[in-house]
């Protein structure tokens, strides 16, 4: 081996790596996520925010069925296809996207509009588009390794949820369901990737290949930040196309 070649980390190093990628990278530390949990956005700033985020909900399920189709074993299959499950629901059971629709006519947004894309910002939906891109386009390890950022989200969607119930009287229980299975299913389903990664990635570029992916996937998820961030706090500019305050009020019922 050349001088200059990195060597090849343990698991545990490896591991440790990605966990410090999240506490430097992740969207817990990003300023709109901080305003939003600790009760300083108005009302139509976390419609914003709703409104956005559905296109991201609803693009998860597509970028699995990329890593779905790839998979080799029945068991790989079986495991991955849940993730599926649960964001699209059954004949029985309320999937993540229907919760997220709840959640966008509990802060008042008309479900069509949102269901639309319509009025979603540039930002959001290039950062969306590239997650999913990159899925399709990139190695299997790279396409699960990009899921990662699950390892961190439990803990920011227990601090999120606390602070908009604390916090704004238009958010109740009801409205922020969506979250009570997340941190279950997200540690599930990180332990599970993180587990397929640290096995999978058995020479070193192929571990620097992991860490860029989350890398990546941190990007994509601070960059739809900064998106509404950008639009709707400071400096408040609201691109053409974009959703407006006031715009496609449900009356705050849903239907
Ligand atoms: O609320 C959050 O902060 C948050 C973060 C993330 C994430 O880290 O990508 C996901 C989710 N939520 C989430 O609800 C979700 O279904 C989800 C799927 C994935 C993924 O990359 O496969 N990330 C996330």
């Amino acid at each position: 081996m050349t001088k200059s070649r990195a060597e090849m980390m343990s698991g545990a190093e490896l591991e440790a790596a990605l966990r410090r990628i999240g506490e430097t990278r992740y969207h817990s530390l990003h300023p709109f996520q901080i305003l939003l949990q600790e009760g300083r956005l108005n009302r139509p700033q976390v419609q914003a925010w709703a409104l956005n985020r559905y296109y991201y909900q609803a693009n998860i399920p597509v970028k699995d069925s990329y890593i779905l189709a790839r998979l080799g074993t029945v068991e790989l299959r079986r495991e991955w296809r849940q993730r599926i499950l649960d964001h699209d629901g059954s004949e029985t059971e309320r999937g993540g996207i229907e919760k997220w629709i709840a959640l966008t006519d509990g802060v008042g947004l008309d479900r069509d509009y949102v269901m639309s894309g319509r009025g979603i910002l540039a930002g959001t939906r290039f950062a969306v588009d590239a997650y999913v891109h990159f899925v399709r386009d990139r190695s299997l390890l790279e396409a699960i390794a990009s899921s990662l950022t699950e390892l961190f989200s439990p803990n920011v969607i227990g601090v999120r949820t606390k602070g908009m119930l604390a916090h704004y009287d238009f958010i109740s229980q009801d409205t922020l369901a969506y979250f009570d299975k997340r941190p279950v299913q997200a540690k599930r389903d990180s332990d599970f990737a993180l587990n397929y990664c640290l096995e999978h990635a058995d020479t070193r570029e192929k571990q620097e290949a992991v860490m860029d992916a989350l890398r990546f996937k941190c990007q994509v998820l601070w960059a739809q930040l900064d998106a509404l961030y950008y639009a709707y706090v400071e400096p408040a500019l609201t691109p053409p196309d974009a959703w407006r305050p006031g715009e496609a009020e449900s009356g705050g019922k849903a239907p």
